[in-house]
């Protein structure tokens, strides 16, 4: 089991955007979290991510409870995110915006850094490498020296996930990939999201895509009202009268079935 959510609440003020929602994530599943909008799914990033505290509940990564250990001590454990708007250095390199990525994995410290040691060389072409290697597998070789916000928007969402993957993340949670993408960059997502999944790396997304998510996610757990209203295979979500009713009335492209 690599994550496992146990009666997860979280409040803001008055709202309750999380009650007691349980589900658990198996290694090398791609898990879909869905639901109407202000469901809670972009919340429980958060408290996964601990960007907010839980109200209560707790969180449990490959074993570990890492309920309230701080955001970046959870990325270095192997849980990395991203974000439902593009959150780039607009006015960095494709490569640069990787490598910035892969930092936070460095071992340097304050001597190597100043003195540049054979350690840190070293260490700095091992992270170049891997950069390069994880543009390749987004398919972004050869735009290395594009400044980013030159990239077209699918390309950018791309970028965004090779960054997230610079840091070796054990737990990639995607928070809507494909929105605004159009069909040929949703198929380009499909693909490469199958490809990190062949990694051996473990994927939580958020989408509103359903098609996509019922032909992508090997389960899926649905919210409605901060609420687990189901979870499934596509096949037995598709075929829940709850959540049939749930998504009646939203957005065409909501639409369940
Ligand atoms: N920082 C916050 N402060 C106060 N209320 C919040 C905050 N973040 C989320 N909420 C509330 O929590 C509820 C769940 O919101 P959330 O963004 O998690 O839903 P969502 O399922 O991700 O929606 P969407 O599909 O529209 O992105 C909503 O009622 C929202 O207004």
């Amino acid at each position: 089991m690599v994550l496992e959510l146990k009666k997860i609440s979280k409040n803001f003020g008055g709202i309750s955007a999380l009650t007691d929602v349980s589900f658990t994530i198996n290694e090398g599943e791609i898990f879909g979290l869905i639901g109407p909008n202000g469901a809670g799914k972009t919340t429980m990033f958060n408290v996964i991510t601990n960007m907010f505290p839980l109200t209560s509940g707790e969180i449990s990564f490959l074993g570990e409870n890492i309920s309230g250990i701080k955001p970046h001590k959870i990325t270095d454990k192997g849980i990395c995110r991203t974000y439902q708007n593009i959150r780039l250095f607009s006015q960095m390199t494709v490569l640069e915006n990787v490598l910035v990525g892969g930092h936070s994995r460095s071992k340097s410290g304050v001597f190597s850094s100043v003195f540049r040691t054979k350690f840190q060389r070293k260490e700095e072409s091992v992270m170049l490498e891997n950069a390069k290697e994880l543009l390749e597998l987004v398919g972004l070789s050869g735009f290395e020296d594009v400044v980013a916000e030159n990239l077209a928007y699918g390309q950018q969402r791309r970028l965004e996930i090779a960054r997230a993957l610079s840091s070796s993340p054990k737990l990639l949670l995607l928070d809507e990939p494909a929105a605004g993408m159009n069909e040929t960059e949703t198929d380009d997502l499909f693909t490469l999201i199958k490809k990190v999944q062949k990694r051996g790396i473990t994927v939580l997304l958020i989408e509103h895509d359903m098609p996509f998510v019922m032909k992508l996610c090997d389960r899926i757990t649905v919210l409605n009202f901060g609420k687990k209203l189901a979870e499934g295979t596509p096949d037995e979500i598709q075929n829940n009268q709850e959540v049939i009713e749930a998504y009646l009335g939203t957005e065409e492209d909501d639409q369940i079935a």
